[in-house]
């Protein structure tokens, strides 16, 4: 028997059909991964089960019983339990705290106190059970992000959930940290928990997943088994055949450019930058135009912040900066888009989108004056470029007027991408600009980044995919500790190169200053 049976569910926005006549089920104890393009329907599934939406039409069986889930309340009482790629947790409440969030406090005779023994105690336990470690007294806040994770994980394992849904949960891991969490995964399986894992990472699909389901514009596409699928299969069944996939399962990749050894002027050059914060200690590195660097390093190593400290959101206590020959003493935002630099920050909810503004206005928003004719806006050209940037983007939405908080993740970030673009910048900062897009646009966007350094410009990129920071960079400097500590030019580099050198710095040795 199925542990959830989904049959022929419908959900509808307005006219428009998210899920139409989906079939789907889980048995107990199988990894099930959800895979589909930008705006597929995944994460309009996932708030089905979960009840967060209702559904038009549709039937949802649980153990063989139909049941509705009206409120995500009810989805934990069954035993259904997600967890998101923006964690939810409380900054500044403890691991424990963060654990009993939601659930009933053992309490005191007579309501005086909370037990917090016995929380602790039971909280141990499913950690031992699952063989995990995580911090309970320290706040969420100065967790690392696969110890968030697993703080998730254990708070939903003791609500004795039995299907545990995962959306993009290695998005914010490094290779290392995905590991802990793959064998988390597999434990949870051998007892007996369904896991449904979504991902756009093909990798992580195939090793993890016993079936894989493919959503293609809210239909079902298709369910393969392990032993079925390719990558090839899934591309085809995503795209319904209109991508050509290589034959080595990239999509259309871009060949990888002719290094930059032919890379024009310094644009950007950073000397032993540390920020007030302490978060970024001593890094040093140059951006010449023509080139894409790679930032690598593990998470907590500084690489966030050293972009964030270039463009001027976090103050600078020592070094030099300096864009395009001339020295910058104090970096702010504003003034940085004025010399052309643009930022793609890894929040972008937060950060680069206002979500009750349209499409159009989001990506045109910093442009805007170059469609103005002095008095008005040429409505015309503005919305022409904006439609050229929406089709060479592949962005999913009604039209350019859809208001971009209802779009899908994955299709707000392209249209973040599109924003950048259109400010013709000369240095791009990107801090994991592929993370949750599909694999079709994570080339696309990689192939746009290699024309912007072609076309002189200059892209520094941060990604904790180390395999996309292979694929991409000309040169790749790797931090550690807030301190830049390498630069190797990307020629036949390997992973485990790479990684040798953080891990290293890991075990102990005080960073050094590295060729950089
Ligand atoms: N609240 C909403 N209002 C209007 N349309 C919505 C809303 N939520 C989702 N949609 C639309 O439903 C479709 C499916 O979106 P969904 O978020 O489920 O996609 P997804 O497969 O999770 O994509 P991604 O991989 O980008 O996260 C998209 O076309 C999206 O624009």
């Amino acid at each position: 028997m199925a542990l959830l049976e989904a049959r022929g569910i419908d959900k509808r926005f307005g006219a428009h059909y998210a899920l139409s006549g989906v079939s789907l089920a889980i048995e107990p104890g199988e990894v099930h991964a959800l895979v589909g393009e930008n705006g597929a329907g995944k994460s309009t599934f996932i708030k089905i089960v979960t009840g967060v939406y209702k559904p038009d039409g549709g039937e949802l069986w649980w153990q063989g019983k139909q049941v509705t889930v009206p409120d995500p309340k009810t989805a934990r009482e069954l035993g259904i339990n997600v967890i998101h790629q923006d964690r939810q947790l409380v900054p500044a409440f403890t691991g424990l705290e963060n654990l009993y969030l939601g659930l009933p406090y053992p309490k005191r005779p007579f309501g005086l106190g909370v037990r917090w023994g016995e929380m602790r105690e039971r909280a141990s336990q499913t950690a031992a059970r699952l063989g995990i470690e995580v911090p309970l007294d320290v706040p969420a806040s100065d967790m690392s992000p696969p110890e968030r994770t697993m703080l998730e994980i254990l708070r939903a394992m003791m609500l004795e959930c039995r299907l545990l849904i995962l959306d993009e949960p290695t998005a914010a891991l490094t290779d290392r940290e995905a590991e802990l969490l793959f064998s988390l995964i597999g434990r949870l399986q051998s007892q007996g928990t369904a896991i449904v894992y979504v991902s756009h990472r093909m990798d992580e699909i195939f090793r993890l997943s016993d079936r894989i389901t493919v959503l293609r514009n809210g239909k079902l596409a298709g369910t393969l088994t392990k032993q079925e699928a390719t990558r090839d299969k899934l591309i085809a069944l995503m795209t319904d055949g209109k991508a050509k996939p290589a034959g080595d399962g990239s999509v259309q990749a871009a060949p990888r450019r002719a290094s930059a050894t032919s890379a024009g002027p310094v644009i950007l050059r950073a000397a032993g930058i540390a920020t007030a914060d302490g978060r970024v200690k001593r890094a040093s590195l140059e951006v010449r135009g023509g080139e894409v660097v790679g930032l690598f390093g593990l998470a907590g190593a500084g690489r966030t912040e050293l972009l964030e400290a270039v463009y001027g959101l976090r103050t600078l206590a020592a070094g030099e900066l300096a864009v395009a020959g001339e020295r910058v003493q104090k970096p702010a935002p504003k003034k940085s888009l004025n010399r052309g630099i643009v930022l793609i920050p890894e929040d972008r909810r937060g950060h680069a989108l206002i979500m009750g503004m349209t499409i159009r206005e989001n990506m045109t928003l910093p442009v805007l004056s170059s469609f103005s004719d002095g008095v008005r806006i040429r409505a015309g050209a503005e919305r022409s470029s904006v439609s050229r940037w929406m089709t060479s983007m592949n962005v999913k939405a009604a039209g350019a007027e859809q208001p971009v908080g209802e779009l899908s993740g994955g299709n707000q970030q392209k249209v973040v991408f599109a924003k950048a673009l259109m400010s013709e910048p000369k240095l791009f900062l990107c801090d994991e600009p592929t993370q949750a897009v599909d694999v079709m646009t994570r080339e696309e966007i990689h192939r746009l980044l290699r024309d912007q350094a072609d076309n002189g410009r200059g892209v520094l990129f941060v990604s904790s995919d180390l395999q996309e920071v292979l694929e991409i960079a000309d040169r790749i400097v790797l931090m550690h500790g807030g301190e830049t500590i390498a630069e190797l030019p990307n020629d036949g580099v390997l992973p485990e190169d790479v990684l040798k050198l953080i891990y290293n710095q890991e075990k102990g040795s005080e960073p050094k200053h590295g060729s950089v």
